[in-house]
């Protein structure tokens, strides 16, 4: 029998940004306890290899490149000593002690260790065997996929954890991908001087965006001197390296590797960023004893209880692969968090709260390229797939806001509007800093607000959300 500290409310594994706020909703407000484990650095993935370091490495880029297009300035250097410092800073020079004081002062027990479900409601770590009283919370989030490729496992080639934790900036780096990490990858890398090669398979970058979204960043990719080789696959690496443990991550790899690539061209490059796709970290997770198949993803309801295990077992996060993001990683451990503080006081699971509804076609999600790819809710393609008779609004961004923000500003806005129901599905922006313009969209998504009442929704001058004002105005047209 466990003694009284191996007794816990709620256990979470993985904290990440999704378990620790999965820990602080179960127990907020209440005597609760809470562990949470962890086998690497609290704050996970994104705090030191993912989120917050890719967007020190690319900011700093943007804001050159802004200054640059601005009548009026001098001095518009990047330093890239000054900005791998900066990343350092972010990253907190990978140190996590200030994340285990923020867990330590909401309540919860940072357990070192990495956890596995070894029963109902059992978790072990180490030689410490948990027992929670009410919730297991699954949140290990997911790992980069290095596909089976020849040669190219051997050939150590950098992840994520490499290309954001760079010690020194590469010669060449073929990026093997055209997805979301590829794309901001090969803009950090260029800007920071590296000769890119990016290998696409596909015909077009992000490809999950709306198309133009793509059209645009390949331009603007190539226009920095990234070379993009569509429709294109890595068929064999081959690399001369001493044996010997793995490199720390972002280490320089110790030879350079060569690539054959699916048209013949071999390629020698420094590095290799493999940005092909990311799994569910469950392997060592002890799922059998749920129940549940090991290394495969988890199914859960839009409680976030896992199908089987519904009375104890919870899943947020990329574990989920509902949304591979942080900000909906977190959206789930609040709605995760908040059922289990509510079943654990016996009240009714009554309201909007406690189910995770953004999930299903509302996903906010930028991609800090330059331009900066904004969107919300479906593409036009995924929306009429989906059986929505709807009406596209599409145009450039051409406002007195976005000729003042840079001389040269380009930028493309489209609205996806049900027919039926005259609300946003959708919307896309593309365009240097367009960032902060998604929110509203979002809340006129999720708060389906019909076009007739976004009318007097009356957007300030001079910026660049006038384009909402534009975007209205053609839609009015369109419907005579
Ligand atoms: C390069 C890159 C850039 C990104 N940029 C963005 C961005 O700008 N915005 C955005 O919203 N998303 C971004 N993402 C996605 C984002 O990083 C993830 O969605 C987010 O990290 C998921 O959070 P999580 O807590 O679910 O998982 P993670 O952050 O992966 O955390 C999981 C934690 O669980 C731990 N763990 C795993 N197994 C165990 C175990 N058995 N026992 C104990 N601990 C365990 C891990 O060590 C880790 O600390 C980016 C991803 C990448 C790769
Ligand atoms: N700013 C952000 O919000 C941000 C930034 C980075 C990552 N993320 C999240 O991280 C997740 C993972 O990103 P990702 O870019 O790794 O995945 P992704 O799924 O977006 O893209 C993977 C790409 O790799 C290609 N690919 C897969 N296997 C391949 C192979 N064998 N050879 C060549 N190409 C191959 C795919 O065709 C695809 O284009 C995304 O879901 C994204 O949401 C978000």
């Amino acid at each position: 029998m466990s003694d009284a500290t191996d007794e816990f409310d709620v256990i979470v594994i993985g904290a990440g940004p999704t378990g620790e706020n999965a820990a602080q909703y179960a127990i907020a407000g209440s005597d609760r306890t809470a562990a949470l484990i962890e086998s690497e650095l609290v704050g996970g993935e994104c705090s030191y290899w993912a989120c917050m370091p890719s967007k020190a490495l690319l900011l700093p880029g943007a804001l050159a490149d802004r200054a640059g297009a601005m009548g009026g300035l001098d001095g518009t250097e990047l330093d890239p000593a000054g900005v791998l410092e900066r990343r350092d800073a972010f990253t907190r020079h990978w140190d996590d002690a200030s994340q285990v004081a923020w867990a330590t002062d909401a309540g919860i027990e940072v357990i070192r260790g990495a956890g596995r479900l070894t029963g109902e409601r059992e978790v072990t770590v180490g030689e410490r065997t948990l027992r929670a009283r009410h919730a297991v919370v699954l949140a290990t989030g997911s790992e980069a996929v290095i596909p089976d490729i020849p040669g190219l496992r051997a050939a150590r080639p950098w992840t994520n954890r490499d290309a954001t934790a760079l010690r020194a900036v590469p010669g060449t780096v073929l990026v093997l991908g055209g997805g979301v990490v590829a794309c901001e990858a090969a803009t950090w890398l260029a800007t920071l001087g590296a000769g890119v090669i990016m290998v696409v398979r596909g015909r077009s970058l992000l490809p999950a965006a709306e198309p133009f979204a793509g059209e645009r960043v390949a331009e603007a990719l190539r226009r920095r001197g990234v070379q993009i080789r569509f429709g294109t696959e890595l068929t064999e690496v081959t690399r001369d390296l001493p044996a010997g443990a793995d490199p720390a991550p972002g280490a320089p790899r110790e030879a350079p590797a060569t690539c054959t690539l699916s048209d013949g061209t071999e390629l020698i490059v420094d590095e290799i960023v493999v940005a092909a796709g990311r799994r569910p970290r469950t392997d060592d997770l002890g799922l059998d004893a749920a129940g549940l198949p090991p290394g495969t993803g988890i199914e859960v309801d839009d409680q976030l209880r896992v199908r089987g295990a519904e009375d104890w077992l919870y899943a947020c996060g990329d574990v989920n692969g509902r949304a591979a993001l942080t900000h909906m990683g977190k959206y789930q451990a609040r709605v995760a968090g908040d059922v289990i503080a509510a079943r654990a006081e016996g009240r009714p699971l009554e309201g909007s709260r406690y189910a995770a509804s953004a999930d299903h076609g509302q996903i906010p999600q930028v991609v800090f390229t330059e331009p900066e790819v904004a969107s919300v809710g479906p593409t036009a393609a995924a929306a009429r797939e989906a059986g929505h008779d709807i009406a596209e609004i599409e145009l450039d961004i051409a406002v007195a806001g976005s000729s003042l923000a840079r001389d040269d500003y380009a930028g493309r806005a489209k609205l996806v509007i049900d027919r039926a129901t005259d609300t946003i599905l959708g919307a896309t922006f593309v365009g240097p800093d367009i960032a902060e313009l998604l929110h509203a969209a979002t809340i006129a998504v999720v708060g389906k607000v019909p076009l007739e009442t976004l009318w007097h929704a009356v957007p300030a001058y001079p910026t660049v959300s006038e384009i909402w004002l534009r975007l209205l105005e053609r839609a009015r047209v369109d419907r005579g």
